[in-house]
């Protein structure tokens, strides 16, 4: 059985708040773009960590995306594969994406487990981005970092540019083996949630 990680509010907020220096200072991010639903709560409770006096709040920007198994049709027996599909994402037409360009953008999720949706977050990304700056004749470049609460250390089924990963331009609060994370925000009895993370030693 696939062993089970109990995850507080408490904890999650205060590896927001560890993390926040590293990413003031090396990412100095002008806006966020949560990954729903998971990196919601992170999100927001990172952006009163990076907020700067005299300085205004990062804005969140929200995507979904959701993860969806293919099921194999009786063939040979295969891996299932993995599909990622938009739930919402940026508006292309309007100030969304125009507001992307030259900026630091930091993509915040709950966890990294197969990589799948932080593959397809940032190529679509730098893609959708890229074909703004083209369409407004404009020359800054965007960079993209990412803040995760847990990285699952497991074989990876998606791939980050190797670029991001060379310039320390990902930051996981916290590595964990390939186990199941039952965060707060899912749990049926909050009460038993927690009582259950105070059982575990970590
Ligand atoms: O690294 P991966 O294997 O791609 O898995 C990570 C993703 O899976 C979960 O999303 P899910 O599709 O369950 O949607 P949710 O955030 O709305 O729960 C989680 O929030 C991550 O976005
Ligand atoms: N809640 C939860 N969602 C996930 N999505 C991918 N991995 C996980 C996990 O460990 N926990």
């Amino acid at each position: 059985m696939v062993e089970k990680i109990y995850v507080t509010y408490n904890q999650i907020h205060k590896l927001c708040q560890e993390a926040a220096p590293k990413i003031l200072n090396e990412f100095k991010p002008n806006l966020m773009i949560a990954i729903g639903g998971g990196g919601y709560v992170p999100a927001r409770i990172l952006r009163s960590f990076l907020k700067q006096p005299g300085s205004p709040n990062i804005p969140i920007q929200a995507i979904g995306l959701s993860l969806y198994e293919q099921l194999s049709d009786g063939g040979p027996v295969e891996a299932p594969g993995t599909k990622v599909t938009r739930t919402q994402w940026l508006d292309l037409s309007s100030l969304e994406m125009a507001n992307l360009i030259g900026k630091h953008v930091l993509i915040v999720d709950e966890v990294d487990d197969t990589r799948t949706t932080l593959e397809y977050a940032v190529r679509e990304l730098e893609k959708d981005v890229e074909t703004a700056r083209k369409e407004q004749g404009r020359s800054e470049k965007t960079t993209f970092s990412i803040f995760v609460l847990h990285n699952k250390d497991k074989t990876k089924k998606g791939h980050l540019p190797a670029e991001m990963l060379e310039n320390d331009r990902y930051i996981a609060a916290v590595t964990v083996g390939d186990v199941w994370i039952c965060y707060p925000w899912e749990a049926e009895d909050i009460d038993e949630h927690d009582s259950m993370a105070a059982k575990q030693s970590i």
